[in-house]
């Protein structure tokens, strides 16, 4: 990779204080959002999988500009991605949104109906590649991956066929709390393999000739890809 001499040094680190004034820079979530927070705080240690709110803005962002009608959410959890996903759909959109298990579906449920999106997201429970390897060729405008990260190769790979020209690939994690530069120094075997995956997931996305795309230092990284 060509070296980019001092042009690649600017880059602020992000602390908590710094994370506190970036949210507090953002449009503040409503009470639906707010809610669904509060709630999934209460199901314990999962609920780190859970989206972070100025994420969610951004995804509601990204389909606007979209003009999404056609969005494929890839680990609904307690269903906030979804929520921020439909709120940005076009006219006659639809989400669909997939997770191997539904123990937290109608938590989600609860506040997609509180948000008047309800009917406007699809809930498929299984596998996402048997979800994603479902769906028609060409049509999805937006594609938000955000499952089980040893999958994201594989996820990838069944995404870009699914997008049309123009849509985009949306990935979460992938910084994976910056093992990625150093797989060897994660925690654990399963952390390890997942910055692994991460990596090679990263670099096919920089070197695939049908996509443009930027990482974004978003919290635990987001990935942007659009199909050309
Ligand atoms: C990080 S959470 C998703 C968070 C969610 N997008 C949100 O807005 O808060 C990851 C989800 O992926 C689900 N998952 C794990 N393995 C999966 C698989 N093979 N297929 C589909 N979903 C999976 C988990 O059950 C979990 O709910």
């Amino acid at each position: 990779m060509t070296s980019l001499g001092s042009a690649e040094v600017k880059h602020v680190p992000i602390n908590q204080a710094m994370r506190g004034y970036l949210l507090r820079s953002c449009t503040p979530p409503d009470p639906v959002v707010s809610s669904l927070v509060q709630r999934t705080l209460t199901v314990g240690a999962a609920s780190g999988m859970m989206v972070p709110v100025e994420q969610s803005t951004l995804l509601t962002l990204l389909a606007k500009l979209a003009s999404a009608t056609m969005i494929v959410d890839v680990g609904t959890f307690t269903g906030l991605s979804a929520l921020a996903l439909a709120r940005g759909l076009a006219p006659g959109g639809k989400v669909i949104t997939c997770d191997v298990t539904d123990t937290w579906f109608d938590l989600a449920k609860e506040h997609w109906e509180q948000a008047g999106v309800a009917d406007r997201i699809e809930f498929r429970l299984g596998p996402a590649g048997k979800t994603l390897s479902e769906l028609p060729q060409g049509e999805a405008d937006l594609i938000f991956l955000d499952a089980d990260k040893m999958n994201y190769v594989s996820y990838y790979q069944l995404a870009v066929p699914l997008l049309r020209g123009g849509g985009l690939l949306l990935a979460d994690n992938v910084l994976l709390d910056g093992y990625v530069m150093d797989p060897e120094l994660a925690e654990n075997t399963l952390m390890r393999r997942c910055a692994e995956t991460m990596r090679t997931f990263n670099a096919a996305l920089a070197t695939d000739d049908r996509l443009e795309t930027v990482m974004l230092p978003v919290a635990d990284g987001f990935t942007i890809a659009r199909k050309k």
